[in-house]
Protein backbone atom coordinates (compact mmCIF):
# COMPACT_ATOMS: atom_id res chain seq x y z
CA UNK A 1 0.00 0.00 0.00
CA UNK A 2 0.98 3.81 -1.04
CA UNK A 3 2.36 5.70 2.12
CA UNK A 4 -0.58 7.77 4.17
CA UNK A 5 0.35 11.26 3.55
CA UNK A 6 -0.42 13.54 6.13
CA UNK A 7 -0.56 17.28 5.74
CA UNK A 8 0.42 19.72 8.20
CA UNK A 9 1.87 23.21 8.90
CA UNK A 10 5.74 23.86 9.73
CA UNK A 11 5.05 25.25 12.91
CA UNK A 12 6.63 22.44 15.67
CA UNK A 13 3.22 22.30 17.60
CA UNK A 14 1.66 21.34 14.49
CA UNK A 15 4.19 18.86 13.20
CA UNK A 16 3.67 17.25 17.11
CA UNK A 17 0.07 16.97 16.69
CA UNK A 18 0.53 15.91 12.92
CA UNK A 19 3.46 13.22 14.86
CA UNK A 20 0.92 12.37 17.44
CA UNK A 21 -1.39 10.84 14.61
CA UNK A 22 1.06 9.17 12.96
CA UNK A 23 2.10 7.72 15.85
CA UNK A 24 -1.49 6.51 16.47
CA UNK A 25 -2.30 5.71 12.97
CA UNK A 26 1.02 2.84 12.81
CA UNK A 27 0.28 1.76 16.09
CA UNK A 28 -3.24 0.55 15.58
CA UNK A 29 -2.54 -0.64 11.75
CA UNK A 30 0.56 -2.73 12.08
CA UNK A 31 2.74 -1.86 8.67
CA UNK A 32 1.11 0.91 7.96
CA UNK A 33 3.42 3.48 6.36
CA UNK A 34 2.59 7.06 6.88
CA UNK A 35 4.50 10.56 6.06
CA UNK A 36 4.25 13.80 6.81
CA UNK A 37 3.88 17.13 4.24
CA UNK A 38 4.78 20.51 5.30
CA UNK A 39 2.09 23.12 3.50
CA UNK A 40 3.47 26.61 4.04
CA UNK A 41 0.37 28.16 3.96
CA UNK A 42 -0.04 32.19 3.82
CA UNK A 43 -0.53 32.97 7.04
CA UNK A 44 3.11 31.25 7.82
CA UNK A 45 4.75 33.74 5.71
CA UNK A 46 2.89 36.96 6.69
CA UNK A 47 3.58 37.81 9.94
CA UNK A 48 3.42 41.40 9.58
CA UNK A 49 -0.28 41.57 9.27
CA UNK A 50 -3.03 41.17 11.70
CA UNK A 51 -4.82 38.03 10.37
CA UNK A 52 -8.12 39.30 9.77
CA UNK A 53 -6.47 41.36 6.74
CA UNK A 54 -5.07 38.56 5.29
CA UNK A 55 -8.13 36.51 5.25
CA UNK A 56 -8.77 35.35 9.30
CA UNK A 57 -8.09 32.88 11.29
CA UNK A 58 -9.29 29.89 9.06
CA UNK A 59 -6.77 31.04 6.26
CA UNK A 60 -4.41 28.46 7.67
CA UNK A 61 -7.16 25.58 7.35
CA UNK A 62 -8.13 26.67 4.03
CA UNK A 63 -5.15 26.05 2.70
CA UNK A 64 -4.69 22.41 3.89
CA UNK A 65 -8.25 21.65 3.01
CA UNK A 66 -7.28 22.83 -0.45
CA UNK A 67 -4.71 20.14 -0.39
CA UNK A 68 -6.66 17.33 0.59
CA UNK A 69 -9.25 18.46 -1.98
CA UNK A 70 -6.71 18.27 -4.44
CA UNK A 71 -5.30 14.80 -3.28
CA UNK A 72 -1.76 16.02 -2.71
CA UNK A 73 -2.42 14.78 0.61
CA UNK A 74 -4.84 12.58 2.48
CA UNK A 75 -5.42 13.34 6.05
CA UNK A 76 -4.63 16.77 7.53
CA UNK A 77 -4.76 16.63 11.22
CA UNK A 78 -6.38 20.31 12.89
CA UNK A 79 -6.60 21.85 16.31
CA UNK A 80 -10.22 22.20 16.21
CA UNK A 81 -10.32 25.41 17.89
CA UNK A 82 -8.91 26.46 14.49
CA UNK A 83 -11.42 24.88 12.14
CA UNK A 84 -14.10 27.12 10.67
CA UNK A 85 -17.61 26.40 11.23
CA UNK A 86 -18.72 25.29 7.72
CA UNK A 87 -16.89 22.48 6.16
CA UNK A 88 -15.70 22.54 2.45
CA UNK A 89 -18.06 20.73 0.37
CA UNK A 90 -16.25 16.56 0.03
CA UNK A 91 -14.66 16.61 2.95
CA UNK A 92 -15.40 15.27 6.12
CA UNK A 93 -13.95 15.07 9.83
CA UNK A 94 -13.47 11.37 10.47
CA UNK A 95 -12.17 11.61 13.84
CA UNK A 96 -11.79 13.54 16.42
CA UNK A 97 -9.04 12.47 19.16
CA UNK A 98 -9.26 12.37 22.89
CA UNK A 99 -9.11 16.18 24.21
CA UNK A 100 -5.82 17.13 25.55
CA UNK A 101 -6.50 19.93 28.72
CA UNK A 102 -9.20 22.30 27.84
CA UNK A 103 -8.18 25.26 30.02
CA UNK A 104 -6.33 28.38 28.97
CA UNK A 105 -3.02 28.71 31.17
CA UNK A 106 -1.67 32.56 32.23
CA UNK A 107 2.21 32.84 32.14
CA UNK A 108 3.82 35.45 34.18
CA UNK A 109 7.26 35.11 35.16
CA UNK A 110 6.14 35.03 38.90
CA UNK A 111 3.55 32.58 38.33
CA UNK A 112 0.79 35.25 38.98
CA UNK A 113 -3.31 34.39 39.23
CA UNK A 114 -5.29 36.30 37.83
CA UNK A 115 -6.16 37.74 41.56
CA UNK A 116 -2.62 38.16 41.95
CA UNK A 117 -1.28 39.95 39.21
CA UNK A 118 0.02 43.50 39.72
CA UNK A 119 -2.18 46.49 39.51
CA UNK A 120 -2.16 47.59 35.99
CA UNK A 121 -0.25 44.58 34.31
CA UNK A 122 -0.37 44.08 30.80
CA UNK A 123 -1.14 41.23 29.13
CA UNK A 124 -0.37 39.68 25.58
CA UNK A 125 -3.47 38.18 23.69
CA UNK A 126 -4.82 39.21 20.02
CA UNK A 127 -7.46 36.65 20.94
CA UNK A 128 -10.67 38.91 21.65
CA UNK A 129 -11.96 35.70 24.00
CA UNK A 130 -9.13 35.98 26.18
CA UNK A 131 -9.00 40.09 26.32
CA UNK A 132 -13.06 40.05 26.99
CA UNK A 133 -12.17 37.41 30.17
CA UNK A 134 -8.62 38.92 31.51
CA UNK A 135 -10.30 42.34 31.80
CA UNK A 136 -13.80 41.25 33.22
CA UNK A 137 -11.57 39.81 35.77
CA UNK A 138 -8.70 42.50 36.36
CA UNK A 139 -10.46 45.39 34.62
CA UNK A 140 -7.40 47.36 35.44
CA UNK A 141 -4.76 45.61 33.70
CA UNK A 142 -3.88 46.79 29.37
CA UNK A 143 -4.14 43.68 26.56
CA UNK A 144 -1.63 44.15 23.83
CA UNK A 145 -1.92 42.24 20.49
CA UNK A 146 0.67 39.03 20.43
CA UNK A 147 0.82 37.01 17.10
CA UNK A 148 2.74 34.51 16.08
CA UNK A 149 3.83 30.83 17.17
CA UNK A 150 3.72 29.34 20.57
CA UNK A 151 7.26 29.81 21.22
CA UNK A 152 8.05 33.10 19.17
CA UNK A 153 4.76 34.26 21.83
CA UNK A 154 6.86 33.52 24.71
CA UNK A 155 9.90 35.25 23.13
CA UNK A 156 7.66 38.48 22.57
CA UNK A 157 6.70 38.31 26.31
CA UNK A 158 10.29 38.73 27.85
CA UNK A 159 11.46 41.15 24.82
CA UNK A 160 8.54 43.60 25.47
CA UNK A 161 8.70 43.11 29.22
CA UNK A 162 4.97 41.90 29.23
CA UNK A 163 3.24 41.33 32.72
CA UNK A 164 2.24 37.86 31.33
CA UNK A 165 0.52 35.89 28.03
CA UNK A 166 -2.92 33.59 27.74
CA UNK A 167 -2.36 30.40 26.02
CA UNK A 168 -3.98 27.23 25.41
CA UNK A 169 -2.48 24.54 28.28
CA UNK A 170 -3.12 22.10 25.29
CA UNK A 171 -0.45 23.71 23.04
CA UNK A 172 2.17 23.93 25.91
CA UNK A 173 1.66 20.42 27.48
CA UNK A 174 2.26 19.17 23.38
CA UNK A 175 5.50 21.18 23.18
CA UNK A 176 6.37 19.77 26.54
CA UNK A 177 6.86 23.67 27.63
CA UNK A 178 4.32 23.79 30.72
CA UNK A 179 6.09 21.91 33.30
CA UNK A 180 8.92 24.42 32.64
CA UNK A 181 7.00 27.97 32.54
CA UNK A 182 5.58 29.34 36.03
CA UNK A 183 1.78 29.53 35.06
CA UNK A 184 -1.63 29.66 36.00
CA UNK A 185 -4.31 27.30 34.55
CA UNK A 186 -7.15 28.49 34.36
CA UNK A 187 -10.59 26.94 35.57
CA UNK A 188 -13.15 26.81 32.80
CA UNK A 189 -15.98 28.14 34.64
CA UNK A 190 -13.99 31.64 35.10
CA UNK A 191 -12.42 31.77 32.09
CA UNK A 192 -14.21 30.12 29.63
CA UNK A 193 -11.87 28.15 26.70
CA UNK A 194 -12.17 28.63 23.30
CA UNK A 195 -14.47 26.26 21.12
CA UNK A 196 -12.56 22.98 20.45
CA UNK A 197 -9.66 23.99 22.39
CA UNK A 198 -7.82 20.53 23.32
CA UNK A 199 -8.89 18.81 20.85
CA UNK A 200 -7.22 17.39 17.50
CA UNK A 201 -9.80 16.89 13.94
CA UNK A 202 -8.78 14.37 11.54
CA UNK A 203 -9.92 15.35 8.23
CA UNK A 204 -10.21 13.25 5.16
CA UNK A 205 -12.20 13.19 1.90
CA UNK A 206 -15.47 12.13 2.19
CA UNK A 207 -14.97 9.33 -0.38
CA UNK A 208 -11.88 7.97 1.27
CA UNK A 209 -13.47 4.92 2.64
CA UNK A 210 -9.82 3.46 3.33
CA UNK A 211 -8.99 6.28 5.49
CA UNK A 212 -11.88 7.00 7.30
CA UNK A 213 -11.82 2.48 8.55
CA UNK A 214 -8.47 3.27 9.27
CA UNK A 215 -8.99 6.47 11.69
CA UNK A 216 -11.94 4.83 13.00
CA UNK A 217 -9.82 3.79 16.31
CA UNK A 218 -8.36 7.60 16.83
CA UNK A 219 -12.11 8.71 17.53
CA UNK A 220 -12.50 9.56 21.17
CA UNK A 221 -16.58 9.87 21.44
CA UNK A 222 -17.02 12.10 24.26
CA UNK A 223 -14.74 14.70 22.82
CA UNK A 224 -16.74 14.41 19.39
CA UNK A 225 -20.22 14.81 21.80
CA UNK A 226 -18.33 17.76 23.61
CA UNK A 227 -17.18 19.45 20.37
CA UNK A 228 -20.37 19.13 18.05
CA UNK A 229 -21.96 21.20 21.60
CA UNK A 230 -19.47 23.79 21.21
CA UNK A 231 -19.52 24.36 17.59
CA UNK A 232 -23.20 24.54 17.39
CA UNK A 233 -23.37 27.09 20.27
CA UNK A 234 -20.41 29.05 18.11
CA UNK A 235 -22.44 28.85 14.66
CA UNK A 236 -25.09 29.93 15.60
CA UNK A 237 -23.90 33.09 17.34
CA UNK A 238 -21.00 33.76 14.72
CA UNK A 239 -22.10 34.56 11.95
CA UNK A 240 -19.02 35.30 10.13
CA UNK A 241 -17.45 38.34 12.37
CA UNK A 242 -14.54 37.07 14.91
CA UNK A 243 -16.27 37.50 18.28
CA UNK A 244 -15.56 37.27 21.93
CA UNK A 245 -16.97 33.53 22.46
CA UNK A 246 -16.08 30.93 24.69
CA UNK A 247 -17.44 27.10 25.24
CA UNK A 248 -17.02 24.19 26.71
CA UNK A 249 -18.81 20.90 27.08
CA UNK A 250 -17.92 17.71 29.27
CA UNK A 251 -19.81 14.57 30.29
CA UNK A 252 -21.46 14.26 33.28
CA UNK A 253 -23.00 11.11 34.42
CA UNK A 254 -23.47 10.38 30.99
CA UNK A 255 -24.93 13.85 30.17
CA UNK A 256 -23.81 16.94 28.36
CA UNK A 257 -22.83 19.48 30.30
CA UNK A 258 -22.05 22.83 28.10
CA UNK A 259 -21.07 26.23 29.12
CA UNK A 260 -21.21 28.98 26.74
CA UNK A 261 -19.94 32.52 27.12
CA UNK A 262 -20.55 35.77 25.44
CA UNK A 263 -18.55 38.82 26.44
CA UNK A 264 -18.06 42.78 25.31
CA UNK A 265 -14.48 42.92 24.27
CA UNK A 266 -13.58 45.31 26.73
CA UNK A 267 -14.75 42.60 29.52
CA UNK A 268 -16.94 45.27 30.57
CA UNK A 269 -19.94 42.76 30.57
CA UNK A 270 -20.54 38.68 29.91
CA UNK A 271 -23.15 36.52 29.55
CA UNK A 272 -22.53 32.94 30.89
CA UNK A 273 -24.64 29.99 31.37
CA UNK A 274 -24.08 25.64 32.27
CA UNK A 275 -26.87 23.68 30.74
CA UNK A 276 -27.40 19.96 30.82
CA UNK A 277 -28.89 17.86 27.95
CA UNK A 278 -28.70 14.75 25.93
CA UNK A 279 -25.49 13.68 25.11
CA UNK A 280 -27.09 12.39 21.72
CA UNK A 281 -28.69 15.79 20.94
CA UNK A 282 -25.31 17.85 21.58
CA UNK A 283 -26.30 20.39 18.95
CA UNK A 284 -29.43 20.72 19.54
CA UNK A 285 -28.09 21.73 23.19
CA UNK A 286 -25.55 24.00 21.67
CA UNK A 287 -28.25 26.08 19.61
CA UNK A 288 -30.09 26.52 22.25
CA UNK A 289 -27.67 27.81 24.69
CA UNK A 290 -26.95 30.31 22.40
CA UNK A 291 -30.53 31.14 21.73
CA UNK A 292 -30.50 32.00 25.65
CA UNK A 293 -27.52 33.97 25.37
CA UNK A 294 -29.04 35.72 22.54
CA UNK A 295 -32.51 36.73 24.44
CA UNK A 296 -30.37 37.58 27.34
CA UNK A 297 -28.64 40.45 24.53
CA UNK A 298 -25.82 38.75 23.13
CA UNK A 299 -26.13 40.10 19.93
CA UNK A 300 -25.80 43.60 21.78
CA UNK A 301 -22.42 42.46 23.37
CA UNK A 302 -20.25 41.42 20.43
CA UNK A 303 -18.70 44.07 17.87
CA UNK A 304 -16.96 43.09 15.15
CA UNK A 305 -13.16 43.15 15.54
CA UNK A 306 -9.99 40.56 15.13
CA UNK A 307 -9.39 37.73 16.58
CA UNK A 308 -6.58 35.44 15.81
CA UNK A 309 -6.16 32.45 18.36
N1 LIG B 1 -3.97 30.03 18.28
C1 LIG B 1 -3.38 28.94 17.67
C2 LIG B 1 -3.62 27.67 18.42
N2 LIG B 1 -4.41 26.72 17.91
C3 LIG B 1 -4.45 25.69 18.81
C4 LIG B 1 -3.64 26.01 19.88
C5 LIG B 1 -3.41 25.20 21.06
C6 LIG B 1 -3.74 23.75 20.97
C7 LIG B 1 -5.20 23.44 21.04
O1 LIG B 1 -6.05 24.27 21.39
O2 LIG B 1 -5.51 22.27 20.75
C8 LIG B 1 -3.10 27.28 19.64
C9 LIG B 1 -2.18 28.02 20.52
C10 LIG B 1 -2.84 28.82 21.61
O3 LIG B 1 -3.98 29.30 21.45
O4 LIG B 1 -2.23 29.00 22.66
Amino acid sequence: MKPIIIGSRGSRLALIQAESVKTALEAAHSGLQVTIKVIKTKGDLILDRTLDKIGGKGLFVKEIQQALLDKSIDLAVHSMKDVPGVAPEGLTMAAVTRREDPRDVLVTAEGFTPETLPEGAVIGTSSLRRQAQIRSLRPDCRVVPLRGNVQTRLQKMKEQQLTGILLAAAGLKRLQLLDELPHSLLDPQAFVPAVGQGALGCEIREADVTMKALLASLEDADTRVAILGERAFLNRLEGDCHVPVGAFGRLEQNQLMLTGLVAAADGSRRLQQTVTGDKNQAEALGRALAEDLIAQGAWELMKAGGSDE
